[in-house]
């Protein structure tokens, strides 16, 4: 391979020499993501394996080499991973058949973003009803009563049985959010997404302990910079559904700590995929996760959103309200080349159009 698992345990290193830009957060920590992401893909590229396979294949012991222990060792030791991760060999094989066959679970954000009319929700909502969603995001925190009336909506448009979150993008503070997400209780959402700052780990742990009751569990991460957020998040029962972000965590090495920090809570990794090439992405993380440390389906499930799919040489395929394995080798970022011309700043047609 282009690089050697001695280059990605070094890598991550090397993020120690700039902690004063970070450390492991902000443009530092989201750049040094891109860089390994890129080498992860090349990897995968280098083997004639899409990452997912790649990671799946790889020995417990070189996944854990992989991994930076540091700051997390106090939840999650290395012998304890390495364990986790041979006691989920059983059953490998079956998983990865069941993915090749079924796909990963999948919902929709696309039905009901802030701002559609309710016929845009009605018609968006019959016609992913009509191609196999159970699964449904809401985007709420604008005026409750507008909430109000959406939820129901799409609460009537999808039955008792199908599943209804709520996506406040850390719209409120932590008593509001408590107020106003219990307003939306009577449409029985399973979560609400980032109620609160993405930093407020004590504020969600509050919301979290609040809402319990009404069976609505926290939701977030798409916006938590590093393991060790997501190591407090876990400690304070702060959610109950881990969303990791392919992008935003220190690539593949810091979403696998978080995969199996989360196996160990016993809390669902519902990640985050809600931008351009996100799901291309997350779908390899997200199969390496029930193939190799979950092993488990239950309430677990993957954000797709329905756009800008377009610009990549290998996009997602839904089938079902499902992910399907990717099959070309690499990590799915690779953008089409005409893509990347069009929206060149400040040369490309894209930019020009708008002058
Ligand atoms: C586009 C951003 O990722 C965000 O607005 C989407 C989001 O919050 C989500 O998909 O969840």
């Amino acid at each position: 391979p282009p690089c050697s698992t001695q280059t990605l345990i070094i890598l991550p290193h090397m993020w120690s020499s700039t902690r004063t830009l970070g450390p492991e957060k902000g443009v530092i920590h989201l750049a040094t993501a891109a860089v390994l992401n890129a080498v992860w893909d090349l990897w995968a590229k280098a083997v004639g394996k899409p990452l997912w396979k790649l990671l799946v294949d790889m020995d417990p012991k070189q996944i854990v080499s992989c991994i930076d222990f540091r700051y997390i060792t106090d939840v999650l030791t290395e012998e304890e991973a390495l364990d986790m991760l041979e006691k989920a060999q059983e059953g490998k094989q079956q998983r990865e058949e069941q993915m090749l066959k079924q796909g990963y679970p999948a919902y929709t954000t696309s039905c009901a973003w802030i701002g559609y009319s309710d016929q845009q929700l009605q018609q968006l909502c019959t016609d992913a009803l009509k191609s196999g969603w159970t699964k449904f995001k809401v985007k709420v925190g604008a005026d409750v009563e507008d909430d109000k009336r959406r939820c129901r909506l799409i609460r009537q448009m999808i039955g008792p049985n199908n599943t209804l979150m709520i996506d406040a993008n850390q719209r409120w503070d932590v008593a509001e959010a408590i107020r106003w997400v219990s307003n939306l209780a009577e449409f029985k959402p399973l979560w609400i997404e980032e109620p609160t700052s993405p930093d407020d780990i004590l504020g969600h742990a509050a919301i979290s302990k609040a809402l319990a009751p009404l069976g609505i569990g926290v939701a977030t991460g798409e916006q938590c910079h590093n393991r060790v957020m997501f190591k407090q998040f876990l400690q304070a029962s702060a959610l109950q559904f881990v969303q990791i972000d392919s992008c935003r965590l220190g690539s593949v090495n810091e979403n696998l700590a978080v995969l199996l920090m989360a196996h160990k809570f016993k809390v669902p990794v519902c990640p985050h995929a809600g931008g351009v090439g996100l799901c291309e992405l997350v779908q390899h993380l997200i199969l390496f996760d029930f193939i190799c440390v979950s092993a488990s389906l239950h309430n677990r499930m993957c954000e797709y959103v329905d756009h800008l799919h377009e610009h990549f040489a290998s996009p997602v395929v839904i089938q079902d309200a499902h992910y399907m394995p990717p099959k070309d080798p690499g990590f799915s970022c690779e953008m089409l080349e005409s893509s990347v011309k069009r929206h060149q700043f400040p040369e490309g047609e894209v930019w020009k159009m708008h002058k």
